[in-house]
């Protein structure tokens, strides 16, 4: 019994002291057997963002964590921009999305986010040839304002009234739902009204995001054995597939039987939403969407456009409202640069795409809060071939390869000693232009052939909805309500964001 006792004193005693050894010398504890990597998963899960950026910047820009035999699973972490354009566009085929990304994220189906190769390449063609067209382009700015009048200016009015607080990280939830509903199916879920009503497909989405990312942290062994048993978390996925299943599934056959009843496909044009578009598919695509049995990779579509432009939109107006409205004098250029822009005999006059673009300075604010605050705060790769990254860490096919966006805006090597510092200045050219910036170095929209389809469509939604905002309300965050971080796939607020408003007088 004495030796037992005297045994597991020694035992406690050597786990300890080796922790507090570590603990001064790395961000994260180096186990004998296990390796580094439990140590960062635990704190990953608690806070993975400011977990990675301060393990990479103490391995500057790159961090390998060899686990043993026990694990068998490598991972490389980097921040490194050279590192970032090897993976992302130079040897490109070498590091697809991979098998573990497949497992986890299959309510996304066959579609564009979860696919590589070849079925990959023809995806993005086919949404490419629809998201570039004309017609959707005028109606991806007529459902923006359509919202701003009709949703998040009568909320505002109402919140403003009642003197309430309010999260406008919800509200943005709200608006970024029902305007992807619109570009993609021409179908408003109206969720964004005075009433703040409970949307069941809006509450289905949300809850297939939370636990993907669930899946996404704990071990395959834990999450599989939730399914198999059908509780927690995956039987609240199985429920909210069905429930968002039945929605898209609707959606389709609606837009099926208006376009079967209008004469001709360019009838509509007004009206030209994503899934029309497919449906019709002048891209000349292979698939033949306009029978039945094409609902499913349909289905497959909407869902990854849902889930590609919903929530990146909104997390990066919370973070930029959130930023605005805690730097006056960045407000205050903002608004200088709308009256002289945008005001003409005292009202506020814009049309289109033209006079959005020639709004560089809020270009440039947008810009700094996306590289404080990217929306997809990780990319995860695998690897194909056994290679050596240009900071010379190897990799093969059983390492994980993760590429934190997050910790790369936080790195004095990449923008400097004021990288923490929220500078809209920096991305404003001697000549008054917007900085180019490689994507590798600012990856907020990824880099390479993967790269995001809907960036130019997003800078006009999110011109559109700011403008609005900031020339009508004065926002005051509420003081003291915490601002961190969330631990989820999409870079949102933990604890919302809650504001109060106040009418700008003229
Ligand atoms: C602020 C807004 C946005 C940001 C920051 C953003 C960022 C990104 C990022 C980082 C990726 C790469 C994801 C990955 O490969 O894992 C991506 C891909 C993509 N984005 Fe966006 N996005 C935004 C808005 C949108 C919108 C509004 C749409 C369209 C509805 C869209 C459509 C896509 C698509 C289809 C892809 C997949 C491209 C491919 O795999 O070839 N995005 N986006």
């Amino acid at each position: 019994m004495v030796v037992v006792a005297l045994l597991c004193c020694f035992f406690f005693y050597f786990v300890l002291s080796y922790w507090m050894k570590n603990k001064k010398s790395k961000p994260v504890t180096d186990w004998p057997i296990v390796g580094m990597l439990p140590g960062f998963l635990l704190s990953a899960v608690r806070r993975p963002h400011d977990s990675s950026t301060s393990t990479l910047r103490h391995f500057k820009g790159t961090v390998e964590f060899k686990s043993s035999w026990i694990l068998n699973v490598d991972c490389v972490l980097t921040s490194d921009p050279m590192n970032i354009n090897h993976i992302l566009s130079k040897n490109f085929a070498n590091y697809p999305k991979g098998s573990h990304f497949r497992e986890v994220t299959d309510p996304l189906g066959d579609g564009i986010f979860r696919s590589d190769s070849d079925v990959w390449k023809a995806q993005r063609k086919l949404m490419l040839t629809a998201m570039h067209d004309k017609r959707f382009e005028v109606f991806s700015e007529k459902c923006t304002w359509q919202k701003v009048e009709k949703g998040l200016i009568p909320v505002l009015e109402h919140v403003y009234k009642l003197g309430m607080e309010v999260d406008l990280q919800e509200l943005f939830q709200r608006f970024t739902f029902d305007v992807i509903c619109l570009l993609v199916f021409g179908f408003d879920s109206n969720s964004l009204s005075v009433e703040f009503p409970e949307i069941p497909h809006e509450k289905a989405f949300d809850d297939i995001e939370k636990a993907v990312f669930t899946r996404y942290i704990m071990p395959k062994a834990y999450w599989k054995l939730l399914r198999w048993l059908n509780v927690g978390q995956e039987k609240k996925l199985k429920e909210a597939r069905e429930i968002f299943d039945r929605f898209i599934y609707d959606c389709i056959s609606a837009s099926r039987e208006k376009l079967s009843r209008s004469k001709s496909s360019t009838e509509n044009d007004e009206e030209f939403n994503l899934i029309t578009a497919f449906l019709v598919d002048e891209g000349g695509g292979q698939t033949d969407y306009t029978c039945e049995n094409s609902n499913e990779i349909l289905r497959d579509h909407a869902f990854n456009l849902m889930a590609a432009g919903r929530d990146t939109v909104s997390s990066c107006l919370t973070w930029f409202v959130w930023l605005v409205a805690t730097n006056p004098s960045i407000e205050t250029k903002i608004l200088d640069e709308i009256k002289e822009k945008l005001l003409i005999n005292g009202e506020l006059r814009f049309s289109g795409t033209k006079e959005l673009n020639a709004l560089v300075y809020l270009q440039a604010v947008f810009c700094e809060t996306l590289r404080l605050y990217p929306s997809v705060p990780f990319n995860n790769k695998s690897v194909v071939q056994p290679d050596v990254l240009p900071s010379g860490h190897r990799v093969d096919q059983k390492t994980k390869v993760l590429i934190s966006f997050y910790a790369m805006g936080r790195m004095k090597q990449i923008w400097g000693e004021d990288c923490l510092d929220f500078k809209p200045e920096r991305w404003i050219t001697e000549r008054g232009g917007i900085m180019h910036v490689p994507s590798y170095k600012f990856p907020a929209f990824n880099a390479g052939p993967r790269s995001c389809i809907g960036k130019d469509m997003s800078f006009i939604q999110m011109k559109i909805i700011a403008v609005a905002l900031l020339w009508n309300y004065h926002i005051q965050p509420v003081e003291g309500h915490p601002i961190l971080p969330k631990s989820s796939v999409v870079l949102h607020m933990k604890y919302g964001l809650k504001i109060r408003v106040t009418k700008r007088s003229g």
